[in-house]
């Protein structure tokens, strides 16, 4: 909420001239990782910047107060959410029928809130499936001149009978070894057990519904990019081995694949393949989120990418979190206050002046 000319006495004893107050349903994992008291600090923060004036007709650098003002509050699971605020922005992730509901309601009844994001696109990035179609469907393969193609690695849903498994890849002409995915990612533990099958027929051992997905080797590093709104910020992971066909011959089953380190995998890895370390080109990036965003309706959001191995330009996207974790994002707190600020901005330059 914005109280212009309100002077709003903070817990640091510094006056703050407008207060937008961010509404978060968040997990307590959620909030601790995303919520942290740097980042807190930073976007309630009044400073101080630079702006140009015109003084006897010399321009001149001045420096005046710039408010951020932003307060993050706790909704109350228990409280109908009309009760509480007012609010101009609410940050959600939380799971379930009946809160997607509550969001969805409030949406209608509150069109001033900006709501982040809206259920029902987040929905789309639930299923394993759905979630990479947008990324298809965008057709990549001659994207940005010379600068790279972006495909989704071929993959088929199994829904129900397990036995049929083997066939069902035959026919679909999948090559091994295959990631098998859980269809649904609901945010439980279960959603993220993977497994690597080097074998058609010990897929059967697997409980559908499923994803099976080619594994392509890509060196052992994942790039994560960040969307936030309109900023993106890409950085290297840790990701899995690359496999051999001659391990391919020898090894049969399935494997749990161990979760996938989040240690970031920096240059200084000393054995690390510079061809396989090299972030995916800027252009690229940035086109893709941008069309994702469009596409999927979504603003938080990040991508999973790998580069195959032995090429310079192809990449494919494996996975899309909503709402992933922030936290791990190099200079998380400026960009994230810096796009809260800008909806609130917005916002009020759309309102008819009185
Ligand atoms: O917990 P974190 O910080 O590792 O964040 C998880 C994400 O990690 P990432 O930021 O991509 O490294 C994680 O990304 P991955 O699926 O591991 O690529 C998911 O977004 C996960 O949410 P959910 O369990 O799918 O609902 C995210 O979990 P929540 O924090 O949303 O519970
Ligand atoms: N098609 C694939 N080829 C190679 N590695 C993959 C593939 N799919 C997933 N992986 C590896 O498994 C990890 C987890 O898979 P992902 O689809 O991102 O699931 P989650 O939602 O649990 O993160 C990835 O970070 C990557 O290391
Ligand atoms: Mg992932
Ligand atoms: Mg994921």
């Amino acid at each position: 909420m914005r109280l212009n000319g309100e002077i709003y006495d903070g817990e640091d004893g510094v006056e703050e001239e407008q207060k937008h107050v961010v509404g978060y349903a968040l997990t307590l994992k959620k909030k601790n990782s995303f919520l942290k008291p740097k980042f807190e600090r930073l976007a309630r923060s009044v400073n101080y910047c630079m702006a140009l004036s015109l003084v006897n007709l010399c321009q001149m650098l001045s420096s005046i107060r710039c408010n951020k003002g932003i307060l993050f509050v706790a909704i109350d699971l228990n409280r109908p959410l009309s009760d509480q605020g007012p609010f101009d922005i609410i940050l959600h992730k939380l799971l379930g029928k009946e809160w997607c509901e509550i969001i969805q309601d409030y949406r209608q009844t509150h069109p001033e809130v900006t709501v982040l994001d809206p259920p029902d696109a987040i929905q789309h990035l639930r299923n394993r499936q759905s979630m990479l179609q947008d990324v298809v469907d965008l057709n990549l393969s001659d994207f940005c001149g010379n600068c790279g193609k972006v495909g989704v690695p071929r993959q088929m849903v199994i829904k129900k009978d397990p036995l049929s498994i083997p066939d069902e890849v035959t026919k679909a002409g999948l090559k091994l070894p295959l990631v098998a995915k859980p269809l649904v990612v609901d945010g439980s533990s279960k959603s993220h057990e993977l497994f690597l099958a080097y074998d058609q027929f010990s897929l059967s051992e697997l409980e559908p519904p499923l994803v099976l997905q080619e594994f392509v080797n890509h060196g052992g590093v994942l790039f994560k990019i960040y969307v936030v709104g309109d900023a993106i910020k890409v950085v290297r992971r840790f990701s899995l081995p690359n496999v051999s066909k001659s391990k391919l011959a020898k090894v049969a089953g399935v494997f749990p694949l161990t979760r996938v380190s989040s240690a970031a995998a920096s240059d200084d890895d000393a054995d690390l393949d510079p061809g396989v370390t090299e972030l995916p080109p800027q252009p690229l990036l940035e086109r893709l989120a941008k069309e994702l965003h469009h596409r999927l309706g979504l603003r938080l959001f990040n991508i999973d990418m790998i580069r195959e191995h032995g090429t310079r330009d192809i990449f494919y996207v494996i996975d899309i979190n909503y709402f992933p974790g922030y936290g791990k994002m190099p200079d998380y707190e400026n960009i994230f206050t810096d796009f809260l600020l800008s909806l609130v901005q917005s916002k009020y330059r759309k309102r008819p002046a009185n």
